[in-house]
């Protein structure tokens, strides 16, 4: 007799989704890709739980448009962790690797115990995790999700380039090209395939220049670097019309590797596609001022010349006067980002010249912090001089908007290379710092070689925009990875 009543065993539970821990560094640079990839798994209905440090956490909350964003996604929530350091610490500039060492040597060991103590984050209608997915300089984690036998995914938000640069740190340490402090900077690099005849060693990742092989942080980065061969699998932020060559280098190393990028055009036009909704920016630590865009509004097309470092770089008030000297003289209009700490020693009192602060007025607008995704599409926009950080070169090409790289440290050395000899849609301004060659290179990219550069932008931008439509490398890749997110469960 067929069994009337219903019970456990028959009833059909919901066959609960993949949940997916998503773990980055928790700096804007980090946080926006993270954020990205974490609304793209959303959308693929995989849960996902974003650990970030309670400090970032609270300025999201208080200024990244983040609640309202991610309120549709039911399968999404946060989960915070301390970074260990203390609010007043300024998590930029030369203080910067404070972050790195608090992290590993404080919520490292904390962030074992907050799983074990939590059953891997399930929790009702939730699933233990099935992937976390890493930050690319977070081995802890590898070492955590390979004990308790969890899939771990390693995502590196730099470039291809960068990445590759130093997953190669031994090899060229080998062949005697690192470190390359004052020696032979303008020496072409042998020993990096991929980079022959154009890549410098003071194109090398800013880490390579120490005077000492046993520097700390050259050591720190090239070791965890390493670990990517650990992980099951690793994602970029970049896709295969941009750095097509060098991804297949390195998958000689690491197979599993998906190419997924640029990730906020992905989200736009997967978001548009799904819900025919614009994709505005999210996740900043500051508050957005939006009179920018008000005022680039007013602005002649291709007239305007954006100045933004990111959120890590500092310079000296040096600096600064050499940058606004050269952007007034050019006689180029300029929107200008001066994020609150970024000012070296700035005593506050010294004043800025008046002939300077007169010119401003005329063709010239600062704010602490822009709408940048925003500010990059806007007709007006006509070039971008930047620190070139990866999150800002890769939106820049799908803005198709020329730079004028001056790069700080890190992965920048190596983007700034790339983007004036192998995409060709920018300069480099690299280790110099001043007023007559900063409006020559203003001039060049927004006059004398203006279509030039605007040509070749264009041409990029269009491969970024196929990559993640319907059918491109970086869609293919996308779905593909979410297949081997989906098989975990299986
Ligand atoms: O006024 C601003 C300025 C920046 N941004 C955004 O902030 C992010 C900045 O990221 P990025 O350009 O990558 O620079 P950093 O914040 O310096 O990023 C760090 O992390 C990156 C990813 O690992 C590295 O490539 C950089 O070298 C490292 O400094 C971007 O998404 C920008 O759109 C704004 O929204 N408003
Ligand atoms: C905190 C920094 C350590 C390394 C990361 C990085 C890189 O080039 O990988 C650049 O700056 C920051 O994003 C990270």
């Amino acid at each position: 007799m067929a069994n009337t009543e219903e019970t456990p065993m028959n009833r059909q539970e919901p066959k609960l989704s993949p949940h997916v821990l998503i773990f980055p560094v928790p700096i804007q640079g980090h946080i926006n890709s993270m954020l990205r990839l974490a609304e793209l798994l959303c959308l693929s209905d995989i849960d996902v739980t974003f650990l970030t440090s309670d400090f970032s956490y609270n300025r999201i909350i208080k200024h990244g448009k983040v609640d309202s964003r991610f309120a549709r996604y039911p399968g999404f929530r946060f989960e915070t962790i301390t970074d260990g350091l203390s609010d007043d610490h300024p998590r930029s500039g030369d203080r910067l690797m404070d972050v790195v060492s608090s992290l590993k040597n404080v919520t490292g060991p904390l962030f074992k115990e907050m799983m074990v103590a939590k059953n891997l984050l399930a929790s009702e209608n939730r699933r233990p995790v099935t992937c976390i997915i890493a930050d690319g300089i977070f081995s802890f984690a590898i070492d955590f999700a390979t004990e308790k036998r969890i899939s771990i995914v390693y995502f590196r938000t730099t470039g291809a380039c960068s990445f590759w640069a130093y997953f190669r740190m031994q090899e060229l340490i080998e062949a005697d090209e690192i470190p390359v402090k004052g020696k032979g900077m303008d020496l072409l690099v042998q020993s990096l395939p991929g980079t022959e005849g154009f890549l410098r060693r003071r194109d090398l990742p800013g880490f390579c220049r120490v005077d000492d092989i046993n520097d700390p942080k050259l050591q720190g980065i090239k070791f965890e670097t390493r670990q990517t061969a650990r992980a099951h699998a690793a994602i970029l932020n970049t896709f295969e019309d941009l750095e097509g060559p060098i991804l297949s280098h390195i998958r000689t190393q690491i197979p599993n590797l998906y190419s997924i990028g640029p990730l906020h055009s992905h989200v736009k036009f997967r978001l548009e596609t799904k819900t025919k909704e614009f994709s505005e920016s999210l996740g900043s630590l500051w508050e957005e001022d939006r009179s920018c865009l008000t005022w680039l509004d007013s602005q002649p097309p291709k007239s305007v010349i954006y100045v933004s470092f990111g959120s890590i770089a500092i310079m000296t008030r040096d600096q600064l006067l050499e940058f606004w000297f050269g952007l007034v003289n050019s006689g180029q209009r300029f929107l200008w980002v001066m994020r609150p700490d970024s000012i070296a020693g700035n005593d506050g009192e010294s004043q800025i010249p008046t002939e300077l602060e007169e010119a401003t007025k005329a063709r010239g607008y600062t704010v602490d912090w822009a709408p940048q995704e925003e500010v990059l599409n806007h007709p007006a926009i006509g070039g971008f001089v930047t620190h070139s950080g990866w999150n800002s070169t890769i939106e820049s090409i799908v803005a198709g908007v020329p730079m004028i790289c001056w790069p700080y440290f890190a992965d920048q050395m190596t983007n700034s290379r790339f983007v004036s000899e192998v995409w060709e849609i920018g300069l480099d301004m690299k280790d110099t710092c001043d007023r007559v060659v900063i409006e020559k290179m203003v001039r060049e990219v927004m006059d004398v070689k203006k279509e030039e550069f605007l040509e070749r932008a264009d041409q990029l931008a269009k491969l970024a925009r196929k990559s993640v439509s319907e059918g491109g490398s970086s869609c293919c890749n996308f779905e593909r990875f979410v297949e081997y997110i989906r098989s975990l469960i299986l």
